[in-house]
């Protein structure tokens, strides 16, 4: 085994790689290779899914854009020798050197590797290009592994049950105690792997992956912790799962809100849902909550639905005199009920008096209880108007409010 370096601690634990190292240390001599010249027949679609749209890019954008982001600065792509657009597309890319695939995964693999030989390269990682939700963390956890060992892997354990089957049937159950999923980036040392890659094109034979050609000629192979997102794109179905994980289906909406009421007589405002000592009261239909009428407008902004009085008429006495965390209440189960939801929502409560920052820990409190949500995201702020206007004035109290709903 021609290995420059120890051969790795296979007792090592995966969980010891630190995932984040980066390769700021080593951008010279680290390379990813990645596979693209499958024909992506399971996936259907009329083109290799490599190809492919997916969430506002294609397929391969995604995987080199995640190479990149990582720190990686020289990737080798191996193309279809049938994709003369590809090649006319990333030939004259800075970072990149192209390969012409094989056959196979593994001989597409081997021509990549040919073209890192005699290059100051140590690390390669081998990445397929139908792999396009790969974080950072996975690509730096794999290479750092290579700081100790010939070559290190991603893969979760198997948690389902595994069952054998025919004609849609169960004819019997499998022991998954120590099976794990297979995922790239698979890292190695480059030497070691031309060496492996070597072996097994001398016999002639195949292999699933490259840890399957390493173990073949000797090598251990480390497993680093995989990750759910990192699936491989391998039928129709897939493309709506990655999608899904790159955010690019993510619906954000902001909605805003605005509130006045005028003082009268009383001797409490009630302001964000909390009961304030004042010496004049807030005048109103309801309680006259002039912050949580501008957030429960502001979720019915973020939503399209109109505002408080579409939904709660004044004109309707059952509304009298109501507490006003029925509206926003119901603001928010509105918003549930059409999948979103609500990521934070921030209040600004413009007055001279009553002074409003003793009270606002209580009233974020109050408004992330009635919106279930965490106290973080919510935010409650005053400000006076210097004197000016109707607020500066004391005359009323105005609330804005902004609201941030996400449908995932
Ligand atoms: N001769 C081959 C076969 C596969 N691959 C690449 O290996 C990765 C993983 O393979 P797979 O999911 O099996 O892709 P396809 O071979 O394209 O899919 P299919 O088997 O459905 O045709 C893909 O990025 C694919 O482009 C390759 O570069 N050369
Ligand atoms: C390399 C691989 O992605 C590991 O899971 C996988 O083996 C390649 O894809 P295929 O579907 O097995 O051809």
């Amino acid at each position: 085994m021609p290995a420059d370096t120890p051969l790795p601690d296979a007792t090592q634990p995966a969980a010891s790689v630190d995932p984040t190292v980066g390769f700021a240390h080593q951008m010279d001599t680290t390379a990813a290779l990645i596979v693209a010249a499958g024909r992506g027949t399971r996936a259907g679609g009329g083109m290799p899914k490599q190809w492919r749209p997916l969430a506002g890019k294609r397929v391969i954008d995604w995987t080199l854009a995640a190479f990149r982001t990582a720190g990686v600065r020289q990737i080798v792509l191996v193309l279809s020798p049938d994709d003369d657009q590809a090649w006319a597309e990333f030939s004259s890319v800075a970072d990149i050197t192209l390969a012409k695939g094989g056959q196979t995964r593994a001989q597409s693999v081997a021509n990549g590797l040919a073209a890192l030989k005699d290059s100051p390269i140590q690390k390669v990682l081998i990445h397929d290009a139908a792999r396009p939700c790969v974080s950072a963390r996975v690509i730096h956890a794999v290479s750092a592994a290579l700081d100790t060992g010939l070559a290190a892997a991603p893969a979760l354990p198997v948690t389902d049950a595994l069952w054998r089957g025919a004609e849609a049937k169960v004819t019997g159950t499998e022991d998954r105690t120590g099976l794990y999923g297979a995922q790239t980036p698979q890292g190695f040392r480059l030497d070691a792997i031309i060496f492996a890659h070597a072996a097994l094109a001398e016999t002639g034979g195949d292999a699933a992956d490259d840890v399957e050609v390493a173990r073949a000629a000797g090598l251990d192979v480390a497993i680093i912790p995989g990750d759910p997102d990192n699936m491989k794109i391998t039928r129709p179905e897939d493309f709506d799962r990655a999608a899904r994980i790159l955010g690019g289906d993510m619906d954000v909406r902001l909605g805003n809100g605005y509130d006045v009421h005028r003082f009268g007589a009383g001797d409490e405002v009630i302001l964000c849902g909390v009961p304030v000592a004042h010496d004049r009261g807030l005048q109103g239909h309801s309680d006259a909550d002039v912050g949580l009428h501008a957030i429960t407008d502001a979720l019915y902004g973020a939503l399209a639905e109109g505002d408080i009085g579409r939904h709660f008429p004044p004109s309707d006495p059952q509304w009298k005199g109501a507490a006003s965390d029925i509206f926003l209440r119901h603001a928010a189960e509105l918003a549930r009920s059409k999948g979103y939801q609500i990521s934070n929502v921030d209040c600004t409560l413009v007055c001279e008096f009553p002074k409003i920052t003793p009270h606002a820990p209580a009233m974020r409190a109050a408004v992330a209880e009635i919106l279930s949500i965490d106290i973080s995201r919510v935010s409650i702020k005053a400000t006076t108007s210097d004197r000016l206007g109707f607020p500066g004035r004391s005359e009323g109290i105005a609330a804005i409010a902004t609201a941030c709903v996400v449908k995932p």
